[in-house]
């Protein structure tokens, strides 16, 4: 494996905050760390970018132990969700600072930052002060920043948490190119499950400190370790038939198919290009995700039928 996290754990003023956590990751992988507000996320981070110390466990990359290096001599990078940038410094000046600590010559340096530049799509803007440029700008600066030093790990802390919606989408399709152009190894922590799904080769999911399932999208969204996981990606269904528990996503709810079960619309909500829909089936509120063409208004009654039922 080429990032292994082992037996991690670390406490706050006597609470454990990290309670043993483990995970590997391979090289060119993209491992997004999903999971609710004080779960761990941003420590885990800091563990393998070098910002704390464990109480217990070790980081290695490439299979050397960098439990106990500083920030500056691992072979990780960090893009922090403020993006922490000097303001003092142009563009290029802030991208070429990491190299300052690695050693390189200056005509080198000038023709990493200058790739860096053209990867980010800011070859244009080398000299403009970073105050200058937008959100999405600074982002870019911020990943060129930390790419250039050539991080065998790339960790982001909620790259695209003050980008707006649009932007974010349009970040997240160009971060993913750039790992791919650089095969670079990604540890991505967010509360977005969307973020989760659509941009990781692998999700796991946190929980108080540690990791309730690791799995790809698929795995995680359609075989969830548990009711927590579960919830974590997306509304559960749960109804009583026939004395069995059944287990099931809303949009795995067919309405309009005939499969023995009847419910009356309670409530109606356009999404855009889906209608959310609540339903009363035998007394159990149902939530059903139906193309705009299904349209139905409150107080129908409506047959339906359930594709996919999971279990836990
Ligand atoms: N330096 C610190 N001193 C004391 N407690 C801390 C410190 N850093 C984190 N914590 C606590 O550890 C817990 C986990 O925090 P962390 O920032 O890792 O969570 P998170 O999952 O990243 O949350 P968010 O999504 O809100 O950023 C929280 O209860 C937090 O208050």
């Amino acid at each position: 494996m080429f990032l292994e996290l082992s037996g991690l754990s670390r406490s706050f003023d006597g609470t454990k905050v990290i309670r043993d956590l483990t995970l590997n990751v391979d090289q060119g992988e993209v491992v997004c760390l999903l999971g609710s507000s004080g779960c761990g996320k941003t420590t885990t981070l800091r563990l393998v970018g070098g910002f704390l110390a464990p109480d217990v466990g070790s980081v290695r990359v490439d299979g050397v132990d960098v439990t106990r290096l500083s920030p500056e001599v691992r072979p990780t990078a960090t893009v922090f969700q403020s993006y922490a940038l000097f303001p003092h410094l142009t563009v290029a000046g802030n991208v070429a600072y990491g190299l300052r600590f690695v050693g390189v010559a200056r005509r080198e340096a000038e023709g990493r930052v200058c790739e860096m530049l053209d990867a980010v799509g800011l070859s244009d803007q080398g000299d403009a002060h970073v105050d200058e440029l937008s959100g999405g700008q600074q982002q870019r600066v911020a990943l060129a920043r930390a790419l250039v030093v050539g991080p065998k790990v790339l960790l982001l802390d909620e790259p695209f948490s003050n980008l707006d919606a649009n932007l974010r989408l349009r970040m997240r399709e160009e971060v993913h190119q750039i790992q791919r152009r650089f095969g670079v190894t990604m540890l991505f922590v967010t509360h977005d499950r969307e973020e989760a799904l659509a941009f990781g080769d692998r999700v796991a999911i946190m929980r108080e400190g540690s990791l309730s399932q690791v799995g790809n999208p698929q795995e995680v969204y359609r075989h969830p370790a548990d009711l927590y996981c579960a919830r974590f990606l997306g509304h559960v269904n749960e109804l009583e038939v026939g004395g069995r528990r059944l287990l099931f996503r809303s949009e795995d709810v067919l309405l309009g198919r005939e499969g023995g079960l009847t419910g009356r619309v309670t409530d109606a909500s356009y999404l855009g290009p889906i209608w959310e829909y609540r339903l009363d089936v035998g007394g159990s509120e149902v939530v059903a995700r139906a193309p705009r063409q299904c349209r139905y208004t409150r107080g129908d009654t409506v047959p339906l039928a359930i594709a996919e039922t999971f279990s836990v």
